[in-house]
């Protein structure tokens, strides 16, 4: 199953993190904010759908830069998932959470001390190998 998820950075550089509603999977953990990807839909155009749904805010595909990707293992001890993690710096319109979880911006050192999912602490890793600050 693949899933998409955006690490959305202000000009400061903190990044923006959405913590999982408690009663769904991973709950009270902190996401990078995203969701799955339809059958037959671009990944781009699924994160732009997605945060438009979870974040109120429109992102224009042509500033999502790839990042990496994580993945769950071949065991079956999870559900078989992958998640693709892109970058952007520019959105439109005011960010409110749309579903009910909390969402903040954090630097590097915070977003690798939150509590995460799994997927989403190798993704923080990738984040920031690749763009430190
Ligand atoms: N972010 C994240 N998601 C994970 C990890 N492992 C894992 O199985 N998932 C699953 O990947 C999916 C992410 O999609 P989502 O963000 O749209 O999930 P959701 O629970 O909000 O939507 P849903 O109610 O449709 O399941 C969820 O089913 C989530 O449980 C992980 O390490 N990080």
């Amino acid at each position: 199953m693949p899933v998409v998820a955006l690490a959305l950075r202000a000009s400061n550089g903190r990044v923006l993190m959405h913590r999982r509603p408690f009663e769904k999977a991973h709950g009270g953990l902190w996401e990078f904010p995203g969701g799955k990807v339809e059958a037959g839909e671009h990944p781009v155009i699924a994160l732009v759908r997605e945060i438009s749904e979870e974040l109120a805010v429109g992102i224009d595909p042509s500033h999502l830069e790839p990042v990496g990707f994580a993945q769950t293992t071949v065991d079956g001890a999870a559900p078989p998932i992958v998640i693709l993690l892109y970058a952007c710096t520019a959105w439109t319109g005011e960010l409110t959470s749309q579903e009910g979880g909390a969402i903040g911006w954090f630097d590097e050192a915070e977003v690798k001390a939150l509590d995460k999912p799994p997927l989403d602490i190798m993704l923080a890793d990738q984040l920031f190998a690749k763009s430190p600050r």
